[in-house]
């Protein structure tokens, strides 16, 4: 049970490259707070710096009140499952599981009751006299998890657990440890989660709160659907979702007492709502963001001369119950998403009208970069 408090946290390596540039965080007790970002932006050094692996050049690092830059990882009550699951190979699963628990002096019986506890949660109760070698990956990383869970620490850190598995297990095991979470809650045992992945499948579905970094710094802090859909700048709104938004050059303009944008010479006007947010920027170059589904042809959407596009079919992925369709219009490149009911069937090289669905456009200011048509 513990919260986490970042504050002013820095981080500069030994070659004199700053890579975290103070980052100040609060991450409640019970939260499951993930750290997602491309690679290099700093979520596994700021992870190491909780847990006491990399040393701190400014700022602090709180838990439960206390600061603890000088106090060894042993010290802080956390406990960390990595992405190589670094079991110790010449032990047995009950063994490795024990280990910690041995070393803090805990009593034989105490553990081995801890330890099948542990076990039953992840279903490794019939490996517990296995050696790693001769587990799967998958049975490998529920072994990790189980070490970190009989330690019942305050906070757990996990940097990529799930990264060197298949895309079956990362989804069985991700769903196992947001259960893991839950139960510890209901059990009263409020452990607080700091998850890292660089994969935005898992950074949505797993956590309570999502931390965008980018280059050592926070983009947004909040929950999966006000990334998803209140993206506070464009790096967030061009980092979370799949297919990503798209994001076009254009410029506000006003016609007739309207305000719409110039897109490839041709004028979209933007909904009365969406307009009157924006107002005030009128003559400014804008990235304007349309994610997939919000680009559409006539069939998934209303097209009108004032929302349609030509443009040229590139490429069509079939997912099965709906299709990216990869457009050109001019040298620009646009992914649409439409429900396979309404999908035509469009081959490389076709024309076709695309509706563009400006009331779900994303409006940023083009040297900020931040969403300027967010309600206030
Ligand atoms: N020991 C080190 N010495 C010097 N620079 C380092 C060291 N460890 C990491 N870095 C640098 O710090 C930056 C952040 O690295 P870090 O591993 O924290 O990023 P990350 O977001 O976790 O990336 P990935 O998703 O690829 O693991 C990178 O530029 C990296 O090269």
């Amino acid at each position: 049970m513990a919260e986490v408090v970042l504050k002013n946290l820095v981080k500069t390596y030994t070659e004199g490259e700053t890579v975290v540039h103070g980052i100040n965080l609060t991450i409640q007790d019970g939260e499951f707070m993930v750290f997602v970002g491309p690679s290099g932006c700093a979520k596994s050094t700021t992870l190491r710096m909780i847990a006491g692996l990399e040393d701190i050049t400014g700022g602090e690092v709180l838990i439960d009140g206390k600061v603890v830059n000088r106090l060894a990882p042993k010290d802080r009550g956390i406990a960390m499952v990595f992405q190589n699951y670094a079991l110790y190979p010449h032990m047995t699963v009950f063994e490795n599981m024990a280990f910690g628990l041995t070393l803090a002096k805990m009593d034989k019986v105490s553990i081995a009751a801890r330890v099948r506890e542990a076990a039953e949660k992840l279903e490794i109760t019939n490996l517990l006299d296995r050696r790693p070698k001769d587990m799967s990956g998958g049975q490998r990383q529920r072994v990790a998890v189980g070490r970190a869970i009989v330690r019942k620490p305050a906070v757990f850190l996990f940097d990529e657990p799930l990264s060197n598995l298949d895309a079956k297990l990362r989804v069985s095991m991700r769903l196992r440890i947001t259960q893991l979470h839950k139960e510890l809650k209901q059990e009263g045992q409020n452990a607080t989660m700091i998850y890292v992945t660089h994969d935005q499948v898992e950074a949505m579905t797993m956590g309570d709160r999502i931390c965008v970094l980018n280059a050592g710094r926070i983009m947004q802090v909040d929950t999966p659907l006000n990334l998803y859909n209140k993206p506070a700048n464009k790096f967030v709104a061009g980092f979370i979702g799949s297919p990503a938004m798209n994001l076009l050059e254009a410029t506000l303009t006003e016609q007739d007492n309207r305000i719409g944008v110039i897109l490839h010479n041709k004028w979209l006007a933007l909904p009365e709502e969406r307009a009157n947010i924006v107002r005030q920027h009128v003559g400014k170059k804008v990235w304007l963001g349309l994610r997939p589904e919000s680009i559409g042809n006539k069939n998934s959407m209303t097209c009108t001369p004032e929302n349609t596009l030509r443009g040229v079919v590139k490429a069509v992925e079939q997912m099965g119950n709906e299709e990216f369709v990869y457009f050109a219009i001019g040298k620009e490149q646009y992914t649409a998403r439409i429900q396979v009911e309404a999908a035509e069937s469009l081959e490389f090289g076709s024309e076709c009208d695309f509706g563009f669905d400006l009331q779900k456009a994303h409006i940023f200011d083009f040297e900020t970069e931040q969403n300027i048509g967010l309600e206030s």
